[in-house]
């Protein structure tokens, strides 16, 4: 359950006190999510969103992710727009904490998405990489290729922990993911972390995404890379090659990839499962039992990984490598 900062009535009072969307009607913490506080908002004035920000989250990185949602809302992209107070100020305090009021974004996330969720999805990033275009603000991937190495060098003991001699796969992927390494790919602005949990849809047409703390700019066809690792295998850990030819074709309706992208997307989909099977890995050691926050599975990715390890043309679908 992600409520680590507890807010009082008082203390929601005085925050509402300086915007423009009257007094609270409901005020409800949320279960889902791991990284910050999040809170249904119901006011006299609608329904909104607040975010208590948490201590992974580096204050100072803020308005790139706050601006960029406002910058996607204003640009077609359905994304909570955060509102500011009075004063022309979005990132406010509460409890010490930095935090943001947003929009209420209307849909439901899937839990288990079908074939056309995933060529919905693929159109929907597709629209978020146009809207993003010509967006000021910029902010390197922390999680990219070359912080892996180094990521990894402290989690050594916990591979072999999850899997006697996992380690030394792990480091045989580092190798080959940094030699052949996709250079000089169109980049803009990714989202970084396009998961079915942070996705909306509205009777099965893509409805918006959420959660834009891992947002940076990157090569584009990495985000496609990333969300064919979380939208396209099945529970007992396959790759659906349909759901991916559907995430792509959605895609590709309002983006197409170039040769160069599409040729990449084995090595950028081995690297995405490095990304999250490395930050899952550090999550899981790192969350003491009990805690109200369950980590998530690193296994799930090292078992991409395997798969992506063992075929790697499996996300060009047959096209030649
Ligand atoms: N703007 C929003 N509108 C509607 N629901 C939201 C909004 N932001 C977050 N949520 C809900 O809160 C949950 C957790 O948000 P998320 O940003 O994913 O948290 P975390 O970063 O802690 O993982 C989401 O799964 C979603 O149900
Ligand atoms: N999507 C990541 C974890 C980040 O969680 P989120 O709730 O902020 O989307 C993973 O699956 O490892």
């Amino acid at each position: 359950m992600a409520v680590y900062t507890d807010i009082n009535d008082e203390e929601l009072a005085l925050l509402l006190a300086d915007y423009d969307i009257g007094t609270a009607l409901a005020f409800k913490g949320m279960a889902e999510g791991v990284e910050n506080s999040n809170f249904l908002l119901e006011t006299t004035g609608g329904r909104y969103f607040l975010t208590v920000y948490e201590k992974r989250m580096r204050e100072e990185e803020l308005p790139f992710f706050l601006d960029l949602m406002r910058w996607l809302a204003q640009h077609g992209f359905p994304s909570a727009a955060p509102l500011a107070d009075r004063n022309g100020v979005t990132i406010k305090r509460v409890r010490g904490k930095p935090a943001a009021i947003v929009e209420f974004l209307p849909g439901l996330s899937v839990r288990r998405p079908t074939v056309d969720h995933c060529r919905e999805a693929g159109e929907g990033l597709a629209r978020l990489h146009q809207a993003a275009q010509g967006f000021p603000g910029t902010r390197a991937n922390d999680l990219g290729q070359a912080s892996w190495a180094p990521l990894f060098a402290t989690l050594r003991e916990a591979a072999d922990g999850l899997k006697p001699g996992l380690a030394a796969t792990i480091s045989g992927d580092l190798d080959r993911l940094a030699a052949a390494w996709p250079q000089g790919l169109p980049t803009g602005v990714i989202h970084a972390d396009y998961f079915p949990d942070n996705v909306f849809f509205t009777a099965g047409k893509f409805a918006g995404a959420i959660d834009f703390y891992f947002a940076c700019v990157d090569a584009l066809a990495y985000d496609v890379a990333v969300a064919l690792n979380a939208w396209c295998f099945e529970a007992d850990g396959s790759f659906n090659i349909t759901s991916a030819r559907a995430l792509v074709a959605g895609y590709e309706s309002l983006r197409p990839l170039s040769a160069a992208e599409r040729q990449a997307l084995p090595a950028l989909a081995h690297g995405a499962a490095m990304r999250f099977f490395l930050t899952r890995l550090e999550a899981w050691g790192a969350t003491p039992a009990g805690a109200l926050v369950r980590p998530k599975d690193p296994l799930e990715y090292e078992r991409k990984l395997a798969v992506h390890r063992a075929a790697p043309d499996l996300v060009l679908f047959g096209a030649p490598a």
